[in-house]
């Protein structure tokens, strides 16, 4: 994979808006795979949502749901979003989910079956990290360091039911789209597995 850094992209630029500290602004717009991804601004350090950065993905399936929704569904939770590593920005994370074979981890099972809650808190481990978000089980191990609010906050979800603290911390985001080829299973609610 190509981690030149010009290909670096993530919804937070981290830094400050202007050249304060001698980081270079540089165009963030790019096209990959098709899918094309706009920056439209500044910085995400500043709180107020005027300055906020909005990342759009112009393929039918937003990264990021509408700035309508957006502030309609957000909660006060503080904003502590984390400076991606070298090789872990988003844009690296959707070349990833184009690229990789099986990020679920679901080894030629299908992903349409009834997955217990129990299983879910078995899969705790290093590359196998499930969570349930809105119903559906999701492998998050491969997304651990591309989540850009931090390894610490998306183990929190791990072997548990994350939904409510996924929607505290960004309910406008679309995991759905994200985590798409992480997706495991669907949570059986009565317990027991079985095939769809
Ligand atoms: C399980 C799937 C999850 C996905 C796909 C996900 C994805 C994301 C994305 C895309 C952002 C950037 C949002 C933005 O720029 O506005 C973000 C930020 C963040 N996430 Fe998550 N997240 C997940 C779970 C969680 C959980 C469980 C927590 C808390 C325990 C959490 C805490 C945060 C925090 C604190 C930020 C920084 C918020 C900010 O400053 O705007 N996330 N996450």
């Amino acid at each position: 994979m190509d981690n030149n850094s010009n290909d670096d992209f993530t919804f937070c630029k981290v830094g400050l808006p202007t050249d304060q500290n001698g980081v270079e602004e540089k165009n963030l717009a790019a096209d990959i795979g098709g899918i094309a991804i706009k920056d439209e601004t500044s910085n995400c350090s500043d709180s107020s949502e005027s300055s906020r950065q909005v990342a759009s993905v112009d393929a039918g399936a937003p990264a990021m749901k509408s700035e309508k929704a957006r502030s309609s569904t957000r909660k006060s939770a503080p904003r502590t979003k984390v400076p991606f590593e070298k090789g872990y920005s988003q844009m690296d994370w959707l070349k990833l989910t184009q690229t990789h074979p099986d990020l679920a981890g679901l080894k030629g099972q299908s992903n349409r079956r009834l997955v217990s809650m129990s299983e879910v808190k078995q899969n705790q481990k290093e590359g196998s990290m499930w969570t349930v978000l809105k119903g559906r089980v999701y492998n998050i191990s491969p997304y651990m360091k591309f989540h850009p609010g931090g390894v610490d906050m998306l183990m929190k979800a791990v072997g548990k039911d994350s939904t409510s603290l996924f929607n505290k911390y960004h309910a406008w985001v679309n995991a759905e789209f994200l985590l798409e080829k992480c997706l495991v299973g669907t949570l059986d609610d009565g317990e027991g597995t079985q095939t769809l």
